[in-house]
């Protein structure tokens, strides 16, 4: 997924979402709108496919797993261009299913064919939620994976198609996932607050402006404007390529997923409580890094020879486009090497877009000496 659709996403601010058991339930016609649209132009398309390591892992996925392709039917969920389509059929398949809801689908047939692979390769126009296929398949391929992997939830309708269309006996790709969080330290939240002040410094010269020229009296939306305004600039998880220096302590596991048996309840909410050592010297404690990575595994009866991974964690040279997400503490906190960092870590869906996130994150220090400090609650979003 790119920038462009979480651009897309965020706009979707009245999304018309309800809720029954905990799912929500989706006003097609806004969620095509908001959701869908970036995912139809090439430029963003582009953007996917230019991802190296997203790119290379998928490829070598299927590439050096070939005996999973070889004469078996294959099932991709939101084709796109059609990429992972058209590598399955090149691997052997003997028919290939690639399901897309936007008009992107026009552009993956015409590249099927200019590849030669529209004998195995259908490209279907619609929502996997909604289209029917002739038979079950042996493979379900596809890149659904958002910021901090959940975001978008597009999970959801791979988790569909699984239990609608995978054979008992079939393998997911990719066939595992998993959350990651870590303390970090960065520049980053000293520019977000001056931001913010410099903001807030302009309204209050706004609200006396207005009162002098205008005889209006503004103030008494100067506490709403700074809770607007704090939601912007403080709460607002960030898009970053950490460098691993940044890094301050040792990442956990907030969640993994197995793809074959994970259900949408599962994913609805990420609850964990994590421990994390501080494995850096007199250093700040300036906020935690959120990525993930997921894993071409097969199934145990039915494994890969070459098993490969994607991973989104900070790196020195191999950035993705899902970067990773940053939870900026204000103001940032001096810790020493063997300080123990504890954390509950909340993740839900938001009411209003279900595509988006909210996140409840806890934290309590205790220092190397046994010192405990109050805990510090934050509340987060992924827009
Ligand atoms: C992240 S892109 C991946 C595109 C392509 N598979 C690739 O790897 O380059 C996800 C694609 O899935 C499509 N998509 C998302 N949800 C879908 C759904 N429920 N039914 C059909 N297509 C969907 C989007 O329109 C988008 O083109």
């Amino acid at each position: 997924m790119g920038s462009a659709a979480n651009g897309a996403a965020a706009a979707a601010v009245d999304m018309a979402t309800s809720t029954s058991n905990g799912v929500a339930t989706v006003d097609k016609g806004v969620d095509f709108a908001n959701y869908f649209c970036t995912y139809a132009f090439l430029y963003h398309q582009k953007e996917m496919l230019s991802d190296r390591v997203r790119m290379d892992a998928y490829f070598n996925s299927v590439f050096k797993n070939k005996h999973h392709f070889i004469g078996k039917t294959v099932l991709d969920v939101g084709t796109g261009s059609g990429i992972l389509a058209i590598w399955s059929a090149q691997a052997g398949a003997k028919k290939v299913y690639a399901v897309e809801a936007t008009k992107m689908a026009e552009h993956a047939r015409e590249l099927v064919k200019a590849n030669n692979l529209h004998d195995v390769v259908e490209v279907i126009e619609g929502s996997i939620e909604d289209i029917t296929l002739p038979e079950k398949v042996d493979v379900i391929i596809s890149e659904w994976m958002g910021y901090f992997l959940l975001r978008e939830s597009m999970f959801d309708s791979v988790i569909c198609a699984r239990d609608r269309w995978l054979k008992p006996t079939g393998v997911m790709y990719p066939s595992h996932a998993r959350m990651w969080l870590a303390p970090i330290r960065s520049g980053l939240g000293d520019h977000k607050m001056s931001d913010y002040e410099g903001c807030m410094d302009d309204w209050l010269g706004f609200v006396k402006e207005t009162k002098s020229y205008y005889g209006v009296d503004m103030s008494v939306l100067t506490k709403p404007f700074s809770e607007e305004q704090k939601k912007y600039y403080l709460q607002n998880s960030v898009w970053n390529n950490l460098h691993p220096n940044q890094v301050v302590g040792t990442a956990t596991i907030l969640m993994e997923i197995d793809c074959l048996t994970v259900t949408v309840e599962d994913i609805l909410k990420v609850q964990a409580s994590v421990s994390s050592t501080i494995t850096k010297e007199d250093t700040r404690l300036c906020g935690f890094g959120g990525w993930f990575d997921v894993h071409f595994n097969g199934r145990e009866e039915n494994p890969a020879e070459c098993e490969v991974e994607l991973t989104t964690a900070p790196s020195i040279d191999d950035g993705t486009h899902w970067g990773q997400q940053v939870f900026l503490l204000h103001p940032p906190v001096r810790v020493n090497q063997g300080d123990e960092v504890l954390v509950n870590f909340s993740m839900s869906r938001s009411e209003e877009n279900h595509r988006l996130m909210k996140v409840d994150l806890g934290y309590k220090l205790r220092l190397s000496s046994g010192k405990m400090l109050l805990p510090v609650i934050n509340k987060f979003y992924i827009e």
